[in-house]
């Protein structure tokens, strides 16, 4: 008997607990959602408690009728709040969707507008990673491989290439910009690599020649490796400064060059002449498929304003009406070749067979004092040329041998240099017109008495 009453007690016990849960818990959630405006909770807190205490104050523990009927009330007092939420959902999802349709037709009558590119199917559509795509020559092969039709991936870490050069391909389906550095490893999937990023202006090269060093050597090792694992075709942008100062004039691909490995160049020279070295090693030993186009002075728009390299510097004094600057005697020579020439004979090398190094370079050979005369004529303006300091291990002659090319790719440049330097022209007087925009809108900003005043 004795066994029996203990039994019921501990039943009695157990329930009473278990209610006593069920009561702080519900108090508990109704006092998390205090903050939402919801009748249900409050009405149904009241019907849950009230009974309860009621209870409470009578008797205790509470009689089944009273847990039943404070659960009722906790019920319904849930059905309700989830009611209001499901309509207060309802309502939100219906306003997503009335935004929804504002957007799209806000975008379809402002649409973005982008240079028309082919249509390639599924199969000859490839996916092109070109590592320096925001610089000067990186842009502009941007440009002709999607008006090709091909999917393009540009990496830069910015160094001295711009998302402006780029920036009439951003959110077209078949671009993307990727803020990396290639001194460190990247892994996607491509068919094909054009390895560009390195500084190329000599300024811009040796103000950091450690980081140019590391950017041509252990950025290519990345590149090769990434062409390994996913068996693209690289072509690697090379210089004619891997002849140095040549001793053999015009330069063929079989000259081995005259670069001083310790001179203020050879940051840039040797390094490149390892990124070939490189190249050739992943050739033989991990048939990885290369390219090596050496390319000669290149010039056009999108070159840097402090680009730093003759063409930009002679140009931007003459328009400014500045002294022209001829380093040295003026008496060395170069060969220029407009942008668009390079990008094409760059897109037959990656066509073609042909695995040795190739040349692209214009051979007109000019020397540096005619080429200043003929910036001064082309621009006008009273601009004087003056001779200053030679620069060291200036290279004092250079022009490309173009044969292989000519051969292989049935190439050779198109843009005569007058034509060339013209365009080049207009688009650095628009920059200079821009940037004097800007810089007079920024003073009046900044001078404003009332932005003045706030900094007090
Ligand atoms: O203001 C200037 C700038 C340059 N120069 C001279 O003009 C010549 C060309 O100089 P740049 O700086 O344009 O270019 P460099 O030919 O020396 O090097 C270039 O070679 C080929 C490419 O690979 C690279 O873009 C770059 O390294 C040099 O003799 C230089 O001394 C001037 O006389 N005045």
């Amino acid at each position: 008997m004795m066994t029996a009453t203990k039994k019921r007690l501990k039943i009695v016990a157990a329930a009473s607990f278990s209610l006593l849960l069920v009561v702080y818990l519900y108090r508990a959630i109704s006092a998390s959602t205090a903050g939402v405006p919801s009748v249900g909770v409050a009405v149904g807190v009241g019907r849950l408690s009230r009974p309860i205490e009621e209870e409470q104050q009578g008797q205790w523990p509470p009689t089944e009728d009273a847990v039943q009927r404070s659960l009722q009330n906790a019920y319904e007092a849930h059905s309700s709040l989830i009611k209001e939420q499901r309509a207060e959902l309802l309502r939100t999802k219906e306003q997503l969707a009335q935004l929804e349709e504002q957007i799209r037709s806000l975008q379809t009558s402002t649409p973005r507008k982008y240079p028309k590119v082919k249509y390639l199917n599924y199969k000859n559509r490839k996916r092109i990673l070109i590592t320096g795509g925001a610089g000067f020559v990186g842009s502009h092969l941007v440009d002709d491989l999607m008006i090709q039709g091909h999917e393009v991936i540009v990496v830069d870490n910015f160094f001295t290439g711009r998302k402006r050069n780029v920036a009439h391909w951003l959110g077209h389906e078949n671009f993307e910009l990727i803020h990396h550095d290639i001194v460190n490893p990247l892994f996607i999937e491509i068919d094909e690599i054009y390895h560009l990023a390195s500084p190329a202006s000599p300024p811009h090269y040796m103000y950091n020649p450690v980081k140019t060093i590391k950017t041509n050597t252990m950025g290519t090792i990345n590149v090769l490796g990434l062409a390994k694992r996913v068996m693209a075709k690289v072509l690697i942008a090379s210089t004619s400064e891997v002849y140095g100062d040549p001793t053999v004039h015009p330069q063929p691909e079989t000259y081995w060059g005259h670069v001083n490995p310790i001179g203020p160049r050879a940051c840039y020279d040797e390094g490149k002449r390892v990124s070939e070295t490189l190249s050739y090693a992943y050739a033989k030993q991990e048939k990885v498929q290369v390219r090596v186009a050496r390319i000669f002075n290149t010039y056009g728009p999108r070159m840097h304003m402090n680009d730093g390299r003759v063409v930009s510097n002679f140009i931007l004094q003459a328009l400014r009406n500045e002294t022209i600057t001829v380093y040295g005697n003026g008496r060395q020579t170069r060969s220029f070749q407009y942008v668009s020439d390079l990008v094409d004979g760059m897109i037959a090398l990656m066509a073609s067979n042909y695995t040795q190094p190739v040349n692209l370079g214009n051979p007109v050979e000019q020397s540096i004092e005619d080429f200043a005369q003929i910036i001064k004529q082309l621009v006008g303006g009273p601009s004087m040329i003056k001779q200053t300091k030679a620069v060291e291990d200036d290279p004092q002659r250079r022009k490309p041998d173009i044969t292989r090319a000519r051969h292989y790719l049935k190439w050779e440049p198109k843009v005569p240099l007058e034509k060339g330097l013209r365009q080049t022209i207009s688009y650095f007087r628009n920059e200079l017109a821009r940037s004097d925009r800007f810089q007079e809108s920024s003073n009046k900003y900044f001078d404003s008495p009332d932005l003045q005043r706030s900094r007090l």
